[in-house]
């Protein structure tokens, strides 16, 4: 059956880099660009679907655009690129962090943001698979489809290249049939978390990486210059006609 989800053919282009020349231009440069991918989105279909990550992401994304006036947010239907495997309000929530600089400041339906089932929280692998369920049910309509196709994923990118929970030399970067992963043995604490696939980040229409700050400079200059270096990082590579991006700021970029 022909499906939206089928194996890609053609090449990844390279990826687009937009640099800005702080954090408050950079925050509202990246607003301006998820409110351009929702439109398109919904020009073609009834919901903008999104993933976003944790760590230093949720911030700049909030920033400008919780003062947005154009922002459809009851379209919105959103999941978590990675999730730390603990109860909603616990620190480490990447949901948690999302809903301090975002969710809680503007009107999302609140059913339309896809959260773990914490009643499942000492079993892993069922937290991934009911995950990926949620995302099942979301994502397939008449057709069946190999893998979602997200019209914006937001991805923050960790010191060591790491990015959505798919850490260097861990064997789920060879992971390339399920939808969503678990892992209990991250590197970076908390150890027991979820993450979309590569595969899943590869099919989506639009992936923004988002490295802000002069902590980021190492690992920018890396991911960037040395592709080639394999880290998690550069391994998405969304293909024709999708497209990755780069969003930064002068302090990481120097
Ligand atoms: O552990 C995680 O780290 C990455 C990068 O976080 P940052 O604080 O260095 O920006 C993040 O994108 C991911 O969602 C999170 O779970």
């Amino acid at each position: 059956m022909a499906s939206e989800g089928s194996v890609p053919s053609k090449a990844a282009p390279p990826p687009v880099l937009y640099s800005f020349a702080d954090p408050d231009e950079l925050s509202k440069g990246l607003a301006s660009f998820v409110l351009a991918a929702q439109d398109e989105a919904l020009k073609k279909q009834s919901t903008f679907k999104l993933a976003i990550s944790g760590g230093s992401l949720p911030k700049v994304l909030g920033q400008d655009l919780i003062n947005r006036t154009d922002v459809k947010w009851d379209k919105w239907e959103i999941f978590f690129a990675d999730e730390r495997v603990v109860p909603l309000d616990h620190e480490d929530s990447n949901f948690l962090a999302n809903d301090n600089h975002l969710f809680s400041k503007v009107p999302i339906p609140r059913e339309n943001i896809h959260v773990i089932d914490t009643s499942k929280l000492d079993n892993p692998e069922e937290v991934a698979d009911e995950y990926e369920k949620q995302m099942i049910a979301t994502f397939v309509g008449s057709n069946a489809i190999a893998f979602p196709r997200f019209d914006l994923i937001l991805l923050g990118i960790g010191p060591d290249g790491h990015t959505c929970s798919l850490f260097p030399g861990h064997e789920l970067l060879q992971e390339n049939d399920g939808w969503v992963a678990y892992l209990t043995d991250s590197p970076k604490p908390p150890n027991t978390r979820i993450t979309l696939t590569f595969p899943v980040l590869n099919h989506a229409h639009r992936v923004a990486f988002v490295a802000s700050g002069e902590g980021k400079q190492e690992i920018l200059h890396k991911a960037l210059d040395q592709p080639e270096a394999g880290l998690p990082c550069s391994m998405v590579k969304v293909v024709s006609p999708g497209q990755v991006y780069w969003f930064s700021d002068d302090a990481a970029l120097k």
